[in-house]
């Protein structure tokens, strides 16, 4: 809780200004019963006229006064509480971007977009409420306490000996609620899973005739979450009447024993009715403080959640050691023994590889599914560190770079085509923020997507629609190899990038890409591209079986000429 209060730090002075606002309204509204007995008991029944004006004069300016402070006060904690929610979400945002992977295994993502809105917005929402009435529910009732005193201390004391029964059965309360509510939030990460799985699946959904399915899922989710909130909010419920029932007997006590005091002529009617009247506002504080616990319960339960995606430790970081100097300036690639797990796992994917990739040179990854080659791709931009050997790039240890000069010469072509919404020309110069429309048109040329685009209805400027909808899988990837070639890569790693691509496209494509001068990997399942690189890397079971050319495979790996024949005709199995 306190890691987020903390972000409240630059808005001190107008979290003063509107405290200090606050307590004005407060201090009149504390002061008016006490008027009010001066208008009883110097005015009323003194009859005397001057004192009932004066005391009521009095009363007019000092709720004036309250008015112009909570108007000022509403201002201040509007602009605090908006502020401290901008703060809080685009450190979170800030946080999330630098996760690695390992990180983002922690937190579901539905779980961090419920963080980075519905939890930071109750907190939000607490710290206005906090700036302008919250706070005045405690304040009133000490504040309260003391003026009772002033008025009749005998009386007040009676008024006051419930106090400690009512406190401890506030913060148990407050304990079993961060409980609840914090489950509440839970369940909502939950609603929000499913839902996101639904709306991203849909096309599945409907393909499949899911729907009924996929509602009765959601049903169950949204049925536990809203099971979840009423189970904390009856918690809530029976805290009103109990805190009513304890301040009402206190005030028959005060109307009891002030009545036996009357008639001894120790306590004076106003004193009565100004203790009466300072209890009703207590009860009234205290009714409301259901309402607060419940709100300070979620804030807690948010505050915590929020801090715990702050406190993570982000395990994929520039080391002290990172020279800044050090850039990717030739591509050429060295593993040396590399064997690799995922965090969390200890079954090795890759195991003992070792191989040098020459500037320029063209190789391309064969394997069969869940061999390891993506594992071995992410490697080469950081994305995850070798857990044994090293991975260097121009003779350096990838891990001595800077993670933005490693990564910005390298493009990046990932096997599940991913767009963005907004225009083609944007997608592509997402690959080069600065890219002019020669570097866009030419990447767009040399990716063999150009003249798809240009038959589009607005050519470059086209929407493409959420995850690149209104695209077939092929334009997709081809627009992903262009956003890829913009950024005129030292490096270029396609995982599988052309698989949607007939064969024709492809070889044009492929001999495109001999126009950049980079290093280029292609991990592929089909011989007939691997055939068109320079060298070809073979795995199997996260090892590297062989490596060479098509044609000295044929005759050094028995598995490469297996893979050939399956994918050639009788004509090619002759030739082998
Ligand atoms: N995030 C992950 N956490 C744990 N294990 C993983 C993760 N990603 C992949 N694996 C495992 O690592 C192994 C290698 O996977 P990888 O994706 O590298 O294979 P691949 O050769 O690229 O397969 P494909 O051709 O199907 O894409 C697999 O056994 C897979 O189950």
């Amino acid at each position: 809780m306190a890691k987020v209060l903390a972000f409240l730090k630059p808005y001190r002075i107008a979290v003063a200004i509107a405290l200090f606002l606050m307590l004005t309204e407060l201090a009149v509204e504390l002061i008016q019963p006490l008027l009010m007995a001066k208008i009883i008991d110097e005015g009323i029944l003194q009859n005397n006229l001057q004192e009932v004006v004066k005391w009521g004069g009095i009363m007019l300016a000092a709720s004036f006064a309250a008015f112009a402070a909570g108007v000022i006060n509403s201002f201040y904690a509007a602009h605090v509480s908006q502020s401290f929610g901008f703060d809080v979400r685009k450190r979170l945002y800030d946080k999330v971007q630098s996760f690695s992977f390992a990180n983002f295994n922690l937190f579901p993502t539905s779980s961090l977009i419920t963080r980075m809105t519905n939890d930071i917005t109750q907190l939000q929402n607490t710290v206005f409420m906090s700036l302008r009435i919250m706070m005045r529910a405690p304040l009133l009732i000490i504040g309260g306490l003391i003026m009772a005193f002033v008025v009749n201390v005998k009386l007040a004391l009676i008024l006051s000996a419930v106090a400690p029964f009512l406190f401890l059965f506030l913060f148990w309360v407050m304990g079993k609620g961060g409980v609840l509510f914090k489950a509440v939030q839970e369940k909502l990460d939950s609603v929000n899973s499913v839902m996101q799985e639904n709306l991203t699946g849909i096309r599945l959904i409907k393909a499949f005739v899911r729907r009924n399915h996929e509602v009765k899922r959601f049903t169950r989710t949204n049925e536990d979450l809203r099971d979840g909130t009423v189970k904390a909010l009856r918690l809530m419920e029976v805290t009103m009447p109990v805190l009513l029932l304890i301040m009402n007997l206190s005030i028959l006590g005060v109307l009891w024993f002030g009545s036996i005091q009357v008639n001894t002529g120790d306590v004076k009617v106003g004193e009565i009715v100004a203790i009466v009247n300072y209890a009703t506002r207590i009860t009234a504080a205290f009714s409301i403080f259901s309402w607060i616990i419940m709100a300070f319960s979620r804030a807690r339960a948010s505050a915590n959640r929020v801090a715990e995606v702050l406190e993570t430790d982000v395990d994929l970081t520039d080391s002290s050691e990172s020279r800044n100097a050090l850039t990717v300036s030739q591509g050429k690639i060295l593993f040396n023994n590399v064997s690799f797990h995922y965090p969390g796992t200890s079954e090795k994917v890759l195991d003992g590889i070792s191989f040098t990739i020459y500037p320029g040179e063209t190789v391309a990854i064969l394997g069969a599914t869940g061999s390891g080659k993506t594992s071995l791709f992410q490697l080469i931009p950081r994305l995850y560190d070798v857990t044994g050997g090293k991975v260097e790039i121009d003779g350096h240890d990838v891990r001595e770079m800077k993670m933005e000069n490693l990564r910005r010469k390298i493009g990046f072509v990932p096997q599940e085509a991913l767009l963005f919404t907004g225009s083609v020309k944007e997608n592509i110069s997402w690959g080069k923020e600065d890219a002019v429309m020669e570097e866009i048109t030419e990447a767009a040329v040399n990716a063999q997507i150009h003249e798809t685009i240009m038959k589009l209805p607005r050519g470059y400027e086209t929407k493409v629609g959420q995850k690149g909808v209104n695209l077939s899988g092929g334009q997709k990837q081809r627009l992903s190899i262009a956003r890829a070639l913009v950024r005129m890569p030292k490096i270029l790693l396609l995982d599988d990038s052309t698989s949607a691509l007939d064969m024709k496209t492809e070889a044009k494509l492929l001999s495109s890409l001999k126009k950049y001068t980079c290093t280029t990997l292609i991990i592929t399942q089909k011989i007939s591209t691997a055939m068109e690189a320079d060298r070809i890397l073979l795995l199997e079971d996260g090892r590297l079986l062989a490596e060479g050319d098509h044609e000295n495979l044929l005759k050094t790996s028995g598995l490469y000429k297996r893979i050939f024949q399956s994918q050639s005709g009788e004509e090619n199995r002759n030739y082998a």
